[in-house]
This record gives structure tokens, C-alpha cells and sequence, in this order.
């Protein structure tokens, strides 16, 4: 993509909202209590609500390739072994096992409870109490959301395992009159409430880092899951993602022995700007499930089709079928921006080709496609990117009647749209092959 065509697509604003006084005071605590806390890293970091991105941190001097962008002390760092210090631990007997994010998840709420008596306030109150994955749409949203988006909800499950769990934890622990706050009586049960649980869960998947297991401290009261790798990272979790970032992490020790978490950058950032890290290589979908947000133009989306989408539009014959499946190709078939992915092109040129079957390996692992083949090819995949784009306009009309709806909702029918732009381009693309 050209730099000019990156700037357009970037400035687009994706239903950011407005940060209020009081976050803006939260995060300014945050920050002087990490001053405090031999944290000087984030002395030229500052909270700003940016207008394509919401709330991230801009820097205050130039950044340059290699620098530091943050270096947090470990004990900054909010790992399963934090419960020890926590009359929450009660909760996790040692009969079950327990997933790293569930932990974490439930020491949130709890010291979310204690106010300004948990020594973690100033992290807490730093916290988005509204999240925009899709698991957070209401329930008549969902029921509009395109299959392609509810069969890859799959967290949804575990939060409601997890919590199935902790009910029975909680139970058990009424029974036997245990499981008061120790700060305010209420039983974890009023606390720990399904709600709070879905929203600390997602706190957890939205922030949280990875660091290596051998540095955490094994907490010997309770059992957790493989891999227990979670580390929720204050300050450090208000880094926005860009695909175009790259950074290293390590775990660094001074001469003192102190050990700390360091991001450093392989990109350049001017004084005044949005600082931004990596999450990692996800597409869009992916960004908006996990993180509840996408950036339009991500080079990794694809617009996949399967099987049936092809059958709606041609038949396929049953030795022809055999081949395809045999061979793996059906598997991630897509529309990308230039027009098809591989195992598109060797799929539909399976279904078109009049040659015999043994011609049809050297064709498509030989690389060595004519002009006419590929002219066939993409004939067949403009009917059946048509037909994608129809269903996705028909979500696109049903979801929009939806007169209101909330954040995440809002961002569903955003990726929709940018999937339908995705398609446009891709049926450009093979257009201009003659
Ligand atoms: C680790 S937090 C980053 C800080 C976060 N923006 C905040 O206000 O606390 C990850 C969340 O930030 C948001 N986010 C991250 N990168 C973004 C981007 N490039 N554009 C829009 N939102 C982004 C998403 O809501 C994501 O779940």
C-alpha cells in the first residue's frame, strides 16, 4: 500500500469515544505512583486520547530505533503468584485447576472491590470499564452478527466455564460458613458476580503479556493450568497495537540484581506522537474478537470461502471433489486485495480445467498456469465473490435497521464494511486480467 493510502485509511476514526476527567485523572495517578516506584521509563510517556485510536500514550522527546520504550521492575508486574497476598486465594482450592487469566481475572474483581484500600487502586482505576469485543454485544445483536464472527466467539465458553467453576468454589465455601471479604464481610459471592467476572476476564485478554513461566513463583495452594505465562503489565498495557511496529521484549537485571520487563523499539517515534507496540500478526477478525477493535487496511485479511459457497454457484463434479479435499485444498480458501490466495486459485482451476487428471499436479504445483487457465479461474471466482458480497450487504441491511446499538455492535458492521471494501479490491484484481 502507498504511504498516501496508509495515511487515508489510518485517519478514519472507528467509533472512539470521548475519555472523561476522571479516567484522565486515573491515569495521570498511575503514572506519578510509577514514579515512585523506580519506574523512570515512563516519565516521557504520557496518557493522550488519541482521535483514530482512542486512549494510548504519546511520548514526550524522540524516540529512536533501539530505544527503550518501557522498562517495568518485576515486582510492577500482576502475576498468578500475586495471590498469595490475597484473602481471594481461598477461593481456589487445590481440587481444581485453574487457567492463569482466571486467576488474574478474579484478583481484579476483588481488588477492584477494595477501593481505595487495595494497594493496587491506582492500576484498577486505570482500567476501560467498557470493552468492545463482540462477546459484550447484547443478545438481539448477536443474533444478527454473520456466522463468520459467532462460530470464532469461542471465548465465550471459557468464560462461562471458569465461572461455573468459581460458583461451585463458592458454594462449597458457604457451606462451610467460609468466604467472607475480610475488609467488608460480603460474601465472594456478592462479589464475584457473572458481570464482573466477563469484564475482568476480557480486562485480562485485552492486556495482559507474556513472560516465561520459569519467572513466576509457583504458588504451592493452588493448582493453575499450563501455561501459567500471564502477567498484567500497569501502564505498560496502555501501548496501542499497529501492524507496522515492531518491538523486543526481555527480562533485564541491574547490578543490584532487581529484575525488569523491557520493550525496546525497532521503529522511531517524533516527540508528540502515539507510541505504538505489537500484539502480534492478527487479522482483523481476530483483532476485533480478542481485542474488540481492527485497523482498517490490515494486510493480513482474507475473505474466506468454502465449499458450499461454491456450490451455490456452479456444480462440482464428485472425482473433481475428491481431488480438491484430498489434496487439502479447500482449506482457507480466500479473496484477498490482489484477487485469490493459493489454494483458491488451484481449487477453481481443479473445477474449470478440461485436462485429465494426471495433467493437474504439474498444473498446480508446477506453478504453471496459462493465461487461459487463469482467465477461467477468475471468472468463476467473480460469481462467487459476488455472491459473498451479497450475503455480507444482506448483514450489512439487517444489522443497520438496529436503530440503537451499542460500541462493539457498531464495530462489527465497521469490519463488514471494510470486509465488503476488501472484496471490491479483490474483484478489481481480477478484473484487470484479460
Ligand atoms: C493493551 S490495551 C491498550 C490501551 C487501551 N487503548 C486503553 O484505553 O486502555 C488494548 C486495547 O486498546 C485498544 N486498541 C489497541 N490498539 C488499538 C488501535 N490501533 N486502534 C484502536 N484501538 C486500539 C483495544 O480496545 C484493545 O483491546
Amino acid at each position: 500500500m502507498g504511504r498516501t493510502s496508509r495515511k487515508r485509511h489510518q485517519k478514519k476514526k472507528l467509533n472512539i469515544k470521548e475519555i472523561t476527567e476522571n479516567e484522565e485523572h486515573s491515569l495521570m495517578y498511575l503514572k506519578s505512583w510509577l514514579l515512585t516506584k523506580n519506574c523512570s521509563s515512563v516519565y516521557n510517556l504520557t496518557p493522550f486520547n488519541f482521535f483514530t485510536t482512542g486512549r494510548g500514550l504519546k511520548t514526550l522527546k524522540d524516540i529512536k530505533i533501539n530505544d527503550i520504550l518501557i522498562k517495568l521492575p518485576y515486582e510492577i508486574l500482576i502475576t498468578t503468584s500475586i495471590l498469595s497476598q490475597s484473602n481471594v486465594s481461598i477461593l481456589f482450592s487445590k481440587i481444581q485447576y485453574y487457567s492463569a487469566q482466571c486467576v488474574l481475572a478474579v484478583f481484579i474483581i476483588y481488588e477492584s472491590h477494595l477501593g481505595n484500600a487495595s494497594k493496587w487502586h491506582y492500576y484498577i482505576n486505570s482500567l476501560p470499564r467498557n470493552l468492545t469485543n463482540p462477546d459484550f454485544c447484547t443478545q438481539k445483536e448477536k443474533n444478527l452478527l454473520p456466522k463468520f464472527i459467532i462460530d470464532y466467539m469461542d471465548e465465550f465458553h471459557k468464560v462461562c466455564n471458569d465461572f461455573r467453576l468459581l460458583i461451585k468454589s463458592m458454594n462449597n465455601l458457604k457451606l462451610n460458613g467460609e468466604g467472607h471479604c475480610s475488609h467488608c464481610n460480603l460474601h465472594l459471592k456478592k462479589i464475584i458476580t457473572f458481570e464482573k467476572y466477563k469484564w475482568a476476564y476480557y480486562i485480562v485478554n485485552t492486556r495482559a503479556i507474556y513472560i516465561d513461566e520459569a519467572e513466576i513463583e509457583t504458588n504451592q495452594n493452588i493448582n493453575i493450568k499450563y501455561p501459567n505465562n500471564l502477567a498484567l503489565a500497569p501502564f505498560l498495557d496502555l501501548f496501542n497495537h499497529s501492524i507496522y511496529s515492531t518491538t523486543h521484549a526481555s527480562v533485564v537485571t541491574n547490578k543490584n540484581g532487581n529484575k525488569f520487563y523491557q520493550i525496546n523499539t525497532l521503529n522511531s517515534f517524533n516527540s508528540e506522537s502515539q507510541v505504538f507496540i505489537n500484539y502480534g500478526a492478527h487479522n482483523s477478525l481476530k483483532l476485533y474478537i480478542h481485542y474488540g477493535f481492527f485497523i482498517p487496511y490490515n494486510p493480513l485479511d482474507e475473505i474466506y470461502f468454502d465449499i458450499s459457497d461454491i456450490k451455490v454457484c456452479f456444480d462440482i463434479p464428485k472425482f473433481k471433489l475428491d481431488f480438491i479435499i484430498s489434496n487439502n485444498l479447500q482449506k482457507n480458501m480466500a479473496f484477498i486485495r490482489d484477487g485469490l490466495n493459493y489454494n483458491a486459485i488451484c481449487t477453481l482451476f481443479i473445477m474449470n480445467t478440461q485436462l485429465q487428471r494426471d495433467h493437474w499436479n504439474i498444473k498446480i504445483y508446477g506453478n504453471s498456469l496459462t493465461s487461459e487457465d487463469k482467465i477461467g479461474i477468475y471468472n468463476m471466482a467473480k460469481l462467487i465473490l459476488n455472491f459473498k458480497k451479497n450475503e455480507l450487504l444482506n448483514h450489512l441491511i439487517n444489522m443497520k435497521e438496529l436503530k440503537y446499538c451499542t460500541q462493539c455492535f457498531s464495530i462489527a458492521i465497521n469490519l463488514i464494511e471494510e470486509y465488503i471494501t476488501i472484496l471490491n479490491e479483490s474483484y478489481n484484481s481480477l478484473c484487470m486480467f484479460h
